[in-house]
Formats: structure tokens, C-alpha cells, sequence
């Protein structure tokens, strides 16, 4: 792991460094579009979670934790844990979002190279209805002080917030890690496996690879997500963008939500025949055995750090401009015995990965996918989200994303995948994962 900020080596007696954090209101400043926070963003190392138009976005690094293996989750809670108990806070607001604010992205697999990051921002600002407001993140090593909040207009200004958004130009797509006619087979072998009575589910997904004329300006690909996929979270984290559906975990003053997703219909663009796809998505036993294992998988994970949970019995049909889900919105009330609620991340590392994302039984499932999925998912399908100080936070799974290349800014690596079962087509699982991948082609424009 490493993390900033670090206390001075020179220091007999090393005073941590403190987060010095100070929390103002904006009321009335920000326009009100789904848009307007993510147009306040620098094109460089730009972090967001926002939907409908509320949520957080912020620039600058204060501290970051890197973290890998099968503790990236642990071994950031931990480093968080300490310094937001070192942070010096003034909150005229004490919404969530507001005070000591980390953002984190988690690659699928332990044995990924992209391991896990967290990252503290300089500016995060954020709304939540009618409220909305800014809040600056400095450090000191010497004797603290909270000084003035500058105003959103410098505060952007100074971050390069203001530099016009740029379009990537004309984009050429070719094939990720595996071709289309390998990954149909790799998925035929899945459904033998799971007819051969191995497993239940699998998750299989592909990558492909988007190369662009122009450097690629994430909040390009951003405002046009949070504009068109008004439902979902978009996000931003180290490279990590997308606007997912799919909502691991959020967890607000002892209530703790998952919005669980599995089984899909493509959209044709026409509202009746929309209207009788949802039916034949309601009930299609393929879809709902898909569905039920996601949802068992969440309500199993979360249960142990429950006193009351809710399990819908039926999932609801979730309409998104390129696909409908079937959706199910577990909730529940945390445990308070032990006087100390888990934190989202640490709720977040408990739940991950859902048999929406992996399969079940999972370790099962996790294990096919190592041997015949052919890449490495790196953070797609990862948690992806933020924490506050107190530990609540909200936690998506990083779908209908893609990767930034931080070595070329013309390419984008971009990511979908779809449950298996018995009864699944390889054929019909490929397009599925076309009409999963709408929405980020739709961002590259
Ligand atoms: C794995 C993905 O979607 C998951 C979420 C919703 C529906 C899914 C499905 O129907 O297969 C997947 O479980 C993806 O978008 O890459």
C-alpha cells in the first residue's frame, strides 16, 4: 500500500499530517441540469459520482492510497479510518457528501495489477436538492488553521475547470482482448460447465477498444452520460468513467441500499413495443432464475450486518435509454450492537463480487472466469464510488464503463457483460453485450 499524505522522516516525533477540511454553502450558484457539477470539473484527473444533477465532483489530490490483492479493501478502510480521525473539520452543512470526502475505485479481482485506489480530493463540490456547496481539502504539518473558502469562481478558475470541452473526433473501434468468435465459444463452454451441473451462473464479459483523432476529454464523455443515462450514476474515478445502473451499496445513517440488477432486453426505440418487451423481460424464466442468484447473493451479504432487511419478492422492470433490467432494491436497518456501524466500503467488500457481476457459486464462478474469460477486467465490474467521514457513502459496480489509457490519450478501453445460465444463446449473450456498451459509444459520440 502506499499512501500521502506521510508525516515528515526527519521528525523524532512525527505529528500525523491532518486533513484540514472546510465545508461552505453555494446555495443558488450552480445551474440546476443534469449536467452543471460535471461542467465545473478540470479535464485532468476529473472525480465524480453524480445523478439527476445532485451528487459530488471534485479535482486535486490531497492524499492518495494505493492499494492491491485480496486486502485492497482493507487495507484502504484503514488508511482512511486514520486520517479522517486526524482531520480538522469545519461543516456549516453536515449533509453526506459534505466534510472529509475519498473517492475509490477497486479493480474485480485480487489478482489484478490495478488493485485499488483511494483518493482525497483538493475541491469536492456537491448538491443534494436544494442544497449545494464546496469544500476545500489542504493539509498541514505545522499548526493547522482554517482559512477562508475562496469562491467557486476562483476555485474553478485555478483548476482549469473553465478550458472549453473538447470532442475526440472521429472513432474506430477494434476488437479488446478477445475476439467475438473466441468469446462466443468461451461462453458455449460456460453454459456446457453450468449444464454439466458445476455451477449455476456465470458472468462473461469482453472488452473492445476505442481510438479516437483527438485526446480524449473525460468530461466530454461524462456530460454526455449524465444527460442521456439520467438514472444512473455517473462516475469518474483515476481513469475509471462511466454511468452505471447498478448501485452496490449505499449506506446513510443506518440505512443501508443496494440496487440489484440482472437480466436484460434490448429496447427497440418504439414505446409499445417497449411496453410488451418489458412483459416478455417479467417473465422469462432465464432472466428471473439470473436475477434471483443476484439478488440471494446480495441479501446474503448484507444480512449478517442487518437487524431488518427487505427483500422485494418480485423485481421491478428498470428502463434505461439502450436496455431494460430487471431490478430488485434490497434494503435494510445495520446492526448497532457493537456501537459501530461498518463503514460503505467495508459493506462494499462484503458484498463484492454479486452474482451480478461473477456468478454462483461464487468462488465457482470467480474461478471460470479466471480460466477461459481471456483479460483482465481490471477495475470494470469493481466497486466505484466515495465515503465520507463517518463511513456512509454511496458504492456503484463500474458497468457500462471504460478505462482511460493513461499512456494514450486517444484510447479507451470499453467494457459490457451479461449473465450465463443453462438456458443461455452465446449468440444472443454477444449482442447483449453490444447493447450493453451503447452507452459509453454513445459518450465517445
Ligand atoms: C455485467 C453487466 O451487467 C450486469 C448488470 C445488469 C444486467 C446484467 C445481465 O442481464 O446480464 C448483468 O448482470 C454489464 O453491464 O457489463
Amino acid at each position: 500500500m502506499s499512501s500521502q499524505p506521510a508525516a515528515p522522516s526527519d521528525s523524532p516525533q512525527p505529528r500525523p499530517t491532518a486533513l484540514v477540511v472546510r465545508t461552505t454553502a453555494l446555495d443558488g450558484i450552480l445551474d440546476s441540469d443534469a449536467a452543471a457539477l460535471l461542467r465545473l470539473l478540470p479535464p485532468t484527473g476529473p472525480l465524480a459520482w453524480v445523478r439527476r444533477g445532485d451528487g459530488l465532483v471534485a479535482w486535486g489530490e490531497v492524499a492518495r492510497i494505493e492499494t492491491g490483492g485480496a486486502s485492497r479493501f482493507a487495507e484502504a478502510e484503514a488508511a482512511w479510518a486514520t486520517m479522517r480521525a486526524h482531520a480538522i473539520v469545519r461543516d456549516d452543512i453536515t449533509l453526506p457528501g459534505t466534510g472529509p470526502v475519498a473517492f475509490g475505485s477497486f479493480a474485480f479481482d485480487e489478482s489484478s495489477a490495478a488493485g485499488g485506489v483511494l483518493i482525497v480530493p483538493r475541491v469536492v463540490v456537491g448538491r443534494r436538492g436544494d442544497r449545494s456547496w464546496i469544500t476545500t481539502i489542504t493539509t498541514s504539518d505545522a499548526v493547522p488553521t482554517l482559512s477562508p473558502v475562496p469562491s467557486l469562481a476562483d476555485v474553478v478558475a485555478r483548476a482549469g475547470g473553465t478550458t472549453p470541452i473538447t470532442s475526440p473526433g472521429a472513432v474506430t473501434y477494434v476488437p479488446g482482448a478477445v475476439s467475438d468468435a473466441d468469446w462466443i465459444d468461451a461462453v458455449d463452454e460456460a453454459v456446457e460447465r453450468i449444464r454439466a451441473g458445476r455451477l449455476d451462473k456465470v458472468v462473461m464479459a469482453r472488452d473492445v477498444v476505442a481510438h479516437t483523432t483527438e485526446p480524449i476529454d473525460p468530461r466530454w464523455l461524462l456530460t454526455r452520460l449524465a444527460d442521456s443515462y439520467t438514472g444512473c450514476w455517473t462516475f469518474s474515478v483515476d481513469g475509471m468513467v462511466g454511468a452505471t445502473p447498478e448501485l452496490l451499496v449505499r449506506s446513510e445513517k443506518g440505512l443501508v441500499t443496494s440496487r440489484v440488477l440482472a437480466g436484460t432486453i434490448r429496447r427497440t426505440g418504439g414505446e409499445e413495443a417497449d411496453v410488451a418487451r418489458a412483459a416478455v423481460l417479467a417473465h422469462s424464466s432465464k432472466d428471473l432464475e439470473e436475477h434471483e442468484y443476484a439478488v440471494t447473493s446480495v441479501a446474503q451479504a448484507l444480512e449478517p450486518f442487518c437487524q431488518s432487511l427487505n427483500v422485494p419478492e418480485t423485481p421491478f422492470v428498470l428502463h434505461l435509454p439502450n436496455v431494460l433490467h430487471l431490478a430488485s432494491d434490497v434494503t435494510g436497518v445495520l446492526c448497532t450492537s457493537s456501537g459501530t456501524a461498518p463503514s460503505s466500503l467495508s459493506l462494499a467488500a462484503a458484498l463484492h463480487p454479486t452474482a451480478a457481476v461473477c456468478g454462483t457459486p461464487t468462488p465457482v464462478a470467480n474461478e471460470l472466469i479466471r480460466e477461459i474469460e481471456g483479460m483482465d477486467r481490471a477495475r470494470y465490474a469493481g466497486p466505484v464510488g466515495w465515503m465520507g467521514a463517518d463511513g456512509d457513502g454511496e458504492w456503484g459496480i463500474a458497468l457500462r464503463s471504460a478505462s482511460l489509457d493513461p499512456d494514450d490519450p486517444r484510447r479507451l478501453r470499453l467494457f459490457a457483460g451479461c449473465g450465463v445460465v443453462a438456458a443461455s444463446d452465446p449468440a444472443s449473450e454477444l449482442a447483449e453485450t453490444e447493447a450493453k456498451l451503447e452507452p459509453m459509444r454513445h459518450a465517445l459520440g
